[in-house]
C-alpha cells in the first residue's frame, strides 16, 4: 500500500515537474523578449520628438522591471493547482481562465462521476503561453481567489486544491486537499489521485528561521477575505495571537499593489512596532514580488532624520505617549521663544527719530501674535507687521497726516526704511528666533520650563539636577502657563529623560520622542525664508549663477550640529500615502496615532491588531486618538479566529492569561496539536545559570530558533548570561517580543513580567525600573492588573513547538514549578 502511495506521489511529482518546466522554458523565452526590446529601444538614435523618446524610456523602463523579475529565481514560483469543474458559462477572464465560480449544473452526474473541466496553476506571477493559454496564474488575480477560498463546505468548482512545494527548479513534493471527496471526477482518462496529509500542515511544522515567510501557498479562507477585501476606507482586522494578522497586511500591500498599481506604487506605508519586527517581516514583500513599493517603517523611524535607539522608563513612555502631551507641546512650542537671550527692548531710528517699545510692549505685541492659529515658526511674518504696527503707532506719527493717502504713502515709506534697518533685523531673529523640533524637545528638559509649561506650581516640581532653562526662566518666575496638564512627578521624569538629548535636541531619542518631534513639526512648520534672502541672493545661489555649481558649504555648513538642522529643516518628507497599514495597532499611544494619522490623511487604511496584546494601559484615550485619526470614514471590520503559530498545548496556557487579562474574551482556536506539553522549571542558585541552562535545553529540542522572554530591565543582563550560544538563540526584552515567533521559547518569570508591565504604567514608579521587578512579586491578586498580564500573554503565544515557563522565587511556584499565575 506505502509502495503504491510512493508511486503516486512520485507519478505527480513527475508530471508537475513537467509543467514547471514548460513554465521556465516560457520564462526564458519572456527574458529574451525583454532583452531585446530594451536593446533595440536604447539603440534607437537620439531622435525624434520629445514624446517619441519618453515613451522609449518608459518602454526601456517597463521591460528592465520585467526582466528582473523574470530574472530572479523564486523558491516555490509556482506553488498551487486547483482542478476545476465545469463552469456555469463559458465566460474568459484577462486571465485566460473561467471566469464562473459555480459549477454548471449537471457537472456531477447522478452516478457521482465528473469530469475536471480546467487546471489551473497558481504562482507568484502570471505566465501566458504563447497563444495566451495560462500556464501560471498570479495569485492575486480573482482565478486564482477559489485556491484560497474553497472549503469543503463552499468547494464551489474545486474538487482538488494542490500545494506543490519546489526549489528553483525543481519540484519537491505535492500535499492534496479533496474538497468534494463525493465526487469522483476523472482527468485525462485517470482518476484524480490525493497525495499527502494536508499542505497546512506540512508548511506550519516546519523550523522557523529569523524571518517570516510568505503565506502564499497556503492563505486560508478567512485570510483570503481580508486580503481581497476592496480597499475603501477602513478595513479593520482583529485576531488572537498567531492569526495571521501579520502575514495577512503584508500580502494585503501586495494584492493592493497587483489590483491598481497606479493607484499604490510607491504609496503603501506599513506601519510596524519595533524594528525588530520590521527586520523580521521585511523579506515577506520582495519574496511576494513587490519590493521597494511599500515602505514598511517602526513607529521609532517614522519621521525623516529622527530614529529611535532607547527606550524610556514606563512611567514616562505613559507619559509622553498620551494626549495630554499634545497640549504641552502647544504650549511649549510657543514658549521657546522665550528661551534663549531674548532682547527685552526694540530701538530703531524711524524718520530721523527714535522709536522705543519696551519689555511691556513687546509682551503685548507678542501675545497678539500668538493669538493666531498659523504654525510658530509661520508667524515670523505676522511678528514683523505687528512689531511695525506698534512702532508706527508708538511713533505718533500718524496722527500727523489727515489725508488717508498721505498717511498710506508715510507708513509704507516708515515700514521700507525700518524694516531694512540691520537692527531690526537682528532684533527680529532674536526675537522671533526660527524654531526646530528637537530644539523645543530639548528646552522640555529643564524641568521648571517643563513644569511651568504644563501648568504644574514650580516649587512643588521637583526640578532635579538637570539643565536650567537659561536665558531669563528666574525671571520669569514660578508664573504656570494655562490649567495643570501634568502631574509635578509626571513633569519632572519627563524632564529627566529629555536630559540624554543635548541643547539642541541632539542625542539618543526613544520611540515616543519621534512622535513628540512629529507634533512638533507640525506646530512649528518649516522655518520661512530669511528676510535677508528677499533681497540679496544667498551664497549659494551667488555661486550657482557664477559657476553652475549647485553646492557650497560654509564652515556653518561644516558644523556637524548645524548640518544635522539643516537636514532636518530641509528634509520633505513623504506624509500622503495612498494607503497605511498598522500592524499591531492596539499598541500605538495617543500620540503616536497623531503621528500615523497624519500620513493618511487621504489614505485607504487596513488596521489589524488584538486588544488582548496591548501594553497600553489607558486603551479608552487610545481608542478615541485612533478614531480621531481614522476620521469618520466608514470602517468594515473582519475577525481571525485560528491561531496558526502555537500548537493546542501551548496555546491552552496562554488561555489562562488571558482569562485573568481580559475575562469573557475568547481565545483563537489552535489548529495543531504536538503532544508536547509546557515545561515548568523553578530557579534553584542563581538566575543566570538556570536561564543558560535551559536556553541550552531548549537548543538540543528544535532545529530552528530560541527566544529567551525576560522582563524588560533584565534585557542586557540576559543577554550576557547567553553569551556565545550561537545565533539561534534571541533574548528579547518583555515589551520587544511583539509579533515575533520562535520554535521554541523561554519566558522567564512571568509574575517579573506581569509586573513590569503594570509598574510600567504607573506614573509613581517612573523613575525606578527597579521598582518595577519589586512590584512583580504580588502574586497572583497582585499581578492582575491588565496592561501587566497582557504583556504576559504576548510573552507566552510566541512559540510554535516548545515553551518552557522558568519561575524565580517571586512566582510562587508549586512542586512542579508552575508558577502561581499560571495554575488552573
Ligand atoms: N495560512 C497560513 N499558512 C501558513 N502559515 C500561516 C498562515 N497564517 C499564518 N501563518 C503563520 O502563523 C504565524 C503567525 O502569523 P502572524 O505573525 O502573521 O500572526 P499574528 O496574528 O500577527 O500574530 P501576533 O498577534 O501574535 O503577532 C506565522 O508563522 C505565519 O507565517
Amino acid at each position: 500500500m506505502a509502495a503504491q502511495h510512493d508511486s503516486a506521489r512520485e507519478r505527480e511529482i513527475r508530471e508537475e515537474q513537467q509543467h514547471l518546466d514548460e513554465v521556465y522554458r516560457r520564462l526564458e523565452e519572456k527574458i529574451h523578449e525583454a532583452e531585446f526590446l530594451m536593446d533595440d529601444a536604447s539603440k534607437r538614435a537620439q531622435v525624434g520628438t520629445p514624446g517619441a523618446l519618453a515613451e522609449r524610456d518608459a518602454q526601456v523602463f517597463r521591460a528592465g522591471v520585467h526582466l528582473n523579475r523574470l530574472n530572479r529565481e523564486f523558491e516555490d514560483f509556482l506553488f498551487g493547482r486547483i482542478d476545476l469543474l465545469p463552469g456555469a458559462d463559458a465566460e474568459r477572464g484577462p486571465d485566460g481562465a473561467y471566469t464562473s465560480i459555480e459549477p454548471a449544473e449537471g457537472a456531477v452526474r447522478p452516478d457521482g462521476s465528473a469530469d475536471i473541466a480546467e487546471t489551473l496553476h497558481v504562482g507568484r506571477m502570471g505566465v501566458l503561453d504563447a497563444d495566451y493559454t495560462p500556464l501560471v496564474i498570479d495569485w492575486r488575480a480573482p482565478a486564482a481567489a477559489p485556491f484560497y477560498r474553497a472549503t469543503p463546505v463552499a468547494p464551489g468548482r474545486v474538487v482538488r486544491r494542490r500545494v506543490i512545494r519546489s526549489k528553483g527548479r525543481q519540484v519537491l513534493g505535492v500535499e492534496d486537499d479533496l474538497l468534494r471527496p463525493e465526487v469522483s471526477a476523472g482527468i485525462g482518462g485517470r482518476e484524480l489521485s490525493v497525495v499527502g496529509d494536508g499542505a497546512l500542515m506540512a508548511v506550519l511544522g516546519r523550523a522557523r528561521g529569523h524571518a517570516m515567510r510568505d503565506i502564499v501557498s497556503s492563505i486560508q479562507a478567512e485570510q483570503d477575505m481580508v486580503i481581497r477585501a476592496p480597499a475603501a476606507s477602513v478595513t479593520e482586522v482583529e485576531g488572537g495571537p498567531g492569526t495571521g494578522k501579520t502575514a495577512v497586511a503584508l500580502h494585503r500591500a501586495a494584492y493592493l499593489l497587483y489590483q491598481d498599481r497606479r493607484r499604490y506604487a510607491g504609496g503603501i506605508l506599513v506601519v510596524s512596532p519595533t524594528p525588530l519586527l520590521v527586520s523580521y517581516t521585511e523579506g515577506v514583500l520582495p519574496s511576494l514580488g513587490e519590493e521597494g513599493q511599500v515602505a514598511v517603517r517602526a513607529l521609532g523611524s517614522l519621521v525623516e532624520g529622527a530614529e529611535a535607539e532607547t527606550y524610556d522608563t514606563p512611567g514616562v513612555a505613559r507619559v509622553k505617549g498620551s494626549a495630554r502631551m499634545a497640549k504641552v507641546l502647544h504650549r511649549a512650542a510657543r514658549a521657546a521663544l522665550d528661551a534663549g537671550e531674548v532682547p527685552d527692548v526694540l530701538r530703531v531710528v524711524a524718520f530721523r527719530n527714535r522709536v522705543e517699545l519696551d519689555a511691556a510692549e513687546l509682551r503685548h505685541v507678542r501675545r497678539q501674535v500668538l493669538g493666531g492659529t498659523a504654525p510658530v515658526n509661520l508667524m515670523r511674518p505676522r511678528a514683523r507687521k505687528f512689531l511695525l504696527d506698534a512702532l508706527w503707532e508708538k511713533s505718533g506719527a500718524g496722527g500727523r497726516y489727515t489725508d488717508p493717502e498721505l498717511a498710506a504713502e508715510a507708513r509704507e515709506a516708515f515700514d521700507e526704511d525700518i524694516s531694512s534697518e540691520d537692527e531690526f533685523i537682528a532684533f527680529l531673529d532674536a526675537w522671533w528666533p526660527e524654531l526646530t523640533p528637537r530644539g523645543v524637545l530639548a528646552s522640555l528638559a529643564d524641568g521648571e520650563n517643563l513644569a511651568r509649561i504644563a501648568g504644574v506650581p514650580v516649587r512643588s516640581a521637583r526640578s532635579g539636577p538637570g539643565r536650567s532653562g537659561g536665558g531669563r526662566s528666574g525671571a520669569r518666575g514660578s508664573r504656570s502657563r494655562g490649567h495643570r496638564l501634568l502631574e509635578p512627578g509626571e513633569a519632572s521624569a519627563v524632564a529627566a529623560s529629555l536630559r540624554r538629548l543635548d541643547a539642541h535636541g541632539h542625542g539618543p531619542l526613544s520611540v515616543h520622542d519621534v512622535a513628540l518631534l512629529d507634533e512638533l513639526r507640525v506646530l512649528l512648520g518649516p522655518p520661512p525664508k530669511p528676510l535677508r534672502r528677499e533681497t540679496e541672493p544667498s551664497p549659494e545661489e551667488v555661486l550657482q549663477q557664477l559657476t553652475g555649481l549647485d553646492e557650497l558649504t560654509t564652515a556653518a555648513d561644516r558644523d556637524p550640529t548645524a548640518r544635522r538642522d539643516r537636514a532636518e529643516r530641509q528634509t520633505e518628507e513623504r506624509t500622503d500615502y495612498a494607503h497605511v497599514i498598522v500592524d499591531e495597532a492596539q499598541d500605538l499611544t495617543p500620540m503616536q496615532w497623531r503621528m500615523v494619522g497624519r500620513r493618511g490623511r487621504h489614505a485607504t487604511w487596513t488596521v489589524v491588531g488584538d486588544p488582548a496584546q496591548s501594553s497600553w494601559p489607558d486603551t479608552r484615550e487610545a481608542a478615541e486618538a485612533r478614531t480621531e485619526a481614522l476620521g469618520a470614514r466608514p470602517r468594515r471590520r473582519f475577525e481571525l479566529t485560528v491561531n496558526y503559530r502555537n500548537p493546542a498545548e501551548i496555546a491552552e496556557l496562554a488561555d489562562r492569561v488571558l482569562a485573568l487579562a481580559m475575562p469573557g474574551m475568547a481565545p483563537p482556536k489552535a489548529v495543531r496539536s504536538t503532544g508536547l506539553r509546557p515545561r515548568f522549571a523553578a530557579v534553584r542558585g542563581e538566575l543566570s545559570a538556570a536561564v543558560r541552562e535551559e536556553a541550552e535545553r531548549a537548543l538540543a529540542e528544535v532545529d530552528g530558533t530560541v527566544g529567551v522572554i525576560v522582563p524588560m530591565h533584565r534585557r542586557d543582563e540576559a543577554r550576557e548570561w547567553l553569551a556565545g550560544l550561537g545565533d539561534r538563540v534571541v533574548t528579547l526584552g518583555s515589551l520587544e517580543a511583539k509579533g515575533l515567533e520562535y520554535d521554541a521559547t523561554l519566558v522567564v518569570s512571568p509574575a517579573g513580567i506581569a509586573g513590569t508591565a503594570r509598574a510600567e504604567y504607573d506614573p509613581d514608579e517612573a523613575n525606578d525600573e527597579n521598582d518595577a521587578d519589586e512590584a512583580g512579586g504580588g502574586g497572583r491578586a497582585g499581578a492582575g492588573t491588565g496592561a501587566g498580564l497582557r504583556v504576559l500573554y504576548v510573552a507566552l503565544t510566541r512559540a510554535t513547538q516548545r515553551l518552557t515557563v522558568l519561575s524565580g522565587e517571586q512566582d510562587l511556584p508549586d512542586a512542579d514549578g508552575v508558577p502561581e499565575l499560571l495554575r488552573d
